[in-house]
């Protein structure tokens, strides 16, 4: 393949450089990186330049480690794109004859699901309704933090990053199951616990599984285990459903959220909707609830920024519940929460496995069905795009920061762009911003005495519980 303004050929895959499969084993097991692997991209890029390939058990990966290079994938990537196929969650689905979501469709059927999940997720003015709601988990929050410092003599919550998963749990759960699960109550209903641990255990086996050839099914635990979660999941996940289902005729309409839509639209089967809303629920829950761990984790250790974050939120509202149009005038809270997602980005390694059509990148030509690992963390973290890549600087996004020169636009997307982006992107901005002005209004936040930073190199994106065992003082 030659470009067409030099007619100079195109160099392929084979041409790209990369470690060989034991350098990448011992990098994961002996250098440390095998919870870090975030990490590895720079070290990777370093070594190769901002495109390399890498092999590993069945993956044959093309690594785009520069925001140019990423944008030009995310330009080809065509009308259906996919992300790494997941041939563990299909074959799930396939076992238990249920119908496939968003993370197992593809091409249109993909689209079709795409098309009647996202109007009520995605456009601003069909979620306002859902703030009522979450307020009234963020009140749960509020007063589950309040029990916990009050038990404590140093006004200690232990483990903040427990009840911030609680908290997403139960947030998301309160806009697609129209329902209130319990989780931030001190008795947590059994069904709950049942519901929360088989998320849990599925997401955490979810890598095993698909690192491991069927094979060793026959004497490893792990695929056993990852259907008998969601065998858990599916069990409460219906019988919430049905609940809903039983209602619909009763109760009126109006009331409903997003399950009711979704039942009454018509545009999804039964099977489909059971399937998109347990999906929908497990991209919810600690993908909220971790980046506001890690928030509250600087914001603790920086009292500048909490003062003035503190500032904002009592100047827009003092001491009532911000709303909506509050929100549009705390422009910290959103930088606060911006650079926390640059930091710590959800999805560190996003892929692209483009199936629609040959893909060209810089002087390399790649066939259908590559498959890009779109290095995400190494960009937001290239000092060339973000100075002082390493520390808490959430001014970058407010534009007065003096020097501050723009970065590429793909050098941060956290939700992602294009059709395939994050269909929960304003439900979870909801919810953090919410949650996190009222902790402010309502407390001082500080580290546990004595409490050691975590160095950046040493960060897994995980946050550990124990970095957030955060003291509240109530503010005067
Ligand atoms: C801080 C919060 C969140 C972040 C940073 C985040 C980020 C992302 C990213 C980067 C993707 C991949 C996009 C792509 O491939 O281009 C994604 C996909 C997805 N997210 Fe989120 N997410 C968050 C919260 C949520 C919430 C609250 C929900 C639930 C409503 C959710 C549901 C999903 C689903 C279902 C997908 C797959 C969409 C598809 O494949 O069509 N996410 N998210």
């Amino acid at each position: 393949v030659t470009t067409a303004a030099t007619g100079k050929r195109l160099k392929t895959v084979e041409d790209l450089p990369g470690p060989s499969f034991t350098k990448t084993l011992h990098w994961l097991l002996f250098k440390g990186y095998a919870d870090k692997s975030h990490l590895l991209q720079d070290v990777q890029k370093q070594l190769y330049g901002p495109l390399w390939r890498s092999r590993f058990g069945h993956y044959d990966l093309v690594n785009v480690a520069s925001a140019e290079l990423i944008s030009q994938v995310i330009r080809q990537e065509g009308r259906y794109p996919v992300r790494a196929p997941l041939p563990h969650w299909k074959e799930y689905r396939d076992l238990r004859n249920q119908a496939y979501g968003l993370h197992v469709e593809t091409g249109s059927n993909w689209h079709r699901l795409r098309s009647a999940l996202n109007p009520k997720m995605l456009k601003l003015q069909e979620v306002r309704p859902y703030a009522a709601v979450i307020q009234e988990v963020v009140d749960d929050l509020l007063q589950r933090v309040e029990e916990l410092r009050r038990r404590s003599p140093d006004c200690t919550v232990p483990d903040m990053a427990g009840e911030l998963y609680k908290f997403g749990f139960e947030g998301i759960s309160s806009i697609l199951f129209e329902t209130r699960l319990g989780c931030l109550q001190e008795e947590v209903p059994t069904e709950t616990l049942k519901f929360i641990s088989a998320v849990n255990d599925m997401l955490l086996l979810s890598n095993t599984v698909a690192l491991f050839p069927r094979w060793t099914r026959r004497f490893l635990p792990h695929w056993d285990r990852f259907v008998k979660a969601w065998d858990d999941i599916s069990t409460v996940a219906r019988g919430l459903i049905e609940r809903r289902i039983s209602q619909l005729d009763s109760r009126s309409l109006s009331d409903g959220l997003y399950l009711t839509y979704l039942l009454c639209n018509n545009t999804l089967s039964r099977e489909e909707v059971f399937t998109s809303v347990t999906e929908l629920l497990l991209g919810g829950v600690d993908t909220t609830s971790n980046t506001l761990s890690w928030a509250l984790y600087h914001l603790a250790r920086d009292p500048r920024a909490q003062q003035r974050l503190w500032e904002e939120v009592r100047s827009v509202c003092a001491e009532e519940r911000p709303s909506l149009q509050d929100l549009t005038q705390m422009p910290y809270l959103k930088a606060v929460i911006k650079e926390t997602l640059r930091l710590y980005p959800v999805v560190p390694g996003n892929a692209r496995y483009v199936t629609e059509n040959d893909v060209v990148l810089g002087e390399y030509w790649f066939p259908k069905e590559t498959l890009f690992h779109l290095c995400h963390y190494s960009v937001c973290h290239s000092p060339d795009e973000f100075p002082d890549p390493e520390s808490f600087v959430p001014e970058r996004w407010l534009r007065s920061l003096p020097g501050l020169r723009p970065h590429h636009p793909y050098s941060y997307i956290p939700f992602g762009v294009g059709v395939r982006a994050c269909v929960g992107k304003r439900v979870a901005e909801m919810e953090m911003y919410f949650a996190l002005a009222r902790l402010m209004q309502r407390y001082q936040v500080l580290p546990e005495e004595g409490a050691p930073a975590i160095e950046p190199k040493t960060r897994t994106l995980m946050i550990p519980g124990s970095a957030v065992n955060l003291r509240f003082l109530p503010r005067a």
